[in-house]
């Protein structure tokens, strides 16, 4: 898979200090207006664009990943631009943004701890509408070698493998490639509230205090990817000669 390159240049004030590489953060992204407009059309798709999950509802568009290749659809024109936008800023090294999964959190909900595999070049973006959310990234479970003899030890709580969390406000856009979208899990605790501890990295550039408790209120994510595996739409009729 082609590496994403060392910088981002447009991004490289936004960076995130003090943490694995690499992570963008981009307070106030986007307009009130926009964001506006955007819950507007979330909420506007057909219901049966939402697929109801236990702990958060979504909407995929620009096609199902598949390990064969995505039979791409066209992303509607309200997610283009901003897929245009991103891509723009060289997020995919180059390449058009053409897969948004947009999630749906109601506050008390979230996402069990996960990698997103590798059907996805290696960089995410994600705008947040309508609430805050802390992500938490954790180490992977590692499987050491063990003797027979040996007794196997305990395997770390999820506790102890969460190493930092992201305070994304809404509005913001989030930037994560490299070590931090593809060697950590990242993961988003069923919570109703968020306290600001020295784990949040990136609490300063949200002017965050350490000790501010947040209440999550309805949370909509816009994650915005390139999928670099893409079956052709057209089915060719030749009339042949
Ligand atoms: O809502 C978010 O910001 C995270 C979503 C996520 O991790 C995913 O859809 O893979
Ligand atoms: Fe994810």
């Amino acid at each position: 898979m082609e590496e994403p390159s060392a910088k981002i240049p447009a991004l490289e004030s936004f960076r995130v200090e003090q943490v694995p590489p690499t992570v963008y953060y981009i307070p106030n992204f986007i307009s009130e207006a926009e964001e506006a407009y955007l819950l507007h059309q979330v909420y506007a798709a057909p219901k049966p664009k939402w697929t109801q999950l236990s702990g958060r509802k979504l909407q995929n568009w620009g096609g199902l990943p598949h390990p064969k290749g995505m039979v791409p659809e066209k992303l509607p024109a309200w997610l283009q631009s901003y897929a245009e936008k991103l891509s723009s800023l060289g997020a995919f090294g180059g390449k058009m943004a053409n897969h948004v999964l947009v999630n749906e959190y109601l506050p008390g909900q979230g996402i069990m701890p996960h990698e997103d595999g590798p059907l996805y070049f290696p960089t995410v973006t994600t705008i947040s509408l309508g609430s805050h959310t802390l992500l938490d990234f954790y180490h992977p479970v590692s499987r050491g070698q063990h003797a027979d003899s040996e007794q196997v030890p305990a395997p770390p709580t999820e506790e102890q493998r969460h190493f930092l969390s992201l305070l994304l406000q809404p509005r913001s856009l989030l930037v994560l490639r490299e070590d931090m979208y593809v060697r950590y899990l990242h993961g988003i605790r069923p919570a109703a509230s968020d306290a600001v501890t020295g784990n949040v990295a990136n609490a300063a550039a949200c002017g965050a205090a350490l000790g501010d408790e947040l209440h999550r209120g309805t949370r909509v994510s816009l994650t915005v990817r390139h999928v670099p595996k893409v079956l052709k739409t057209a089915i060719f009729l030749g009339r042949g000669k």
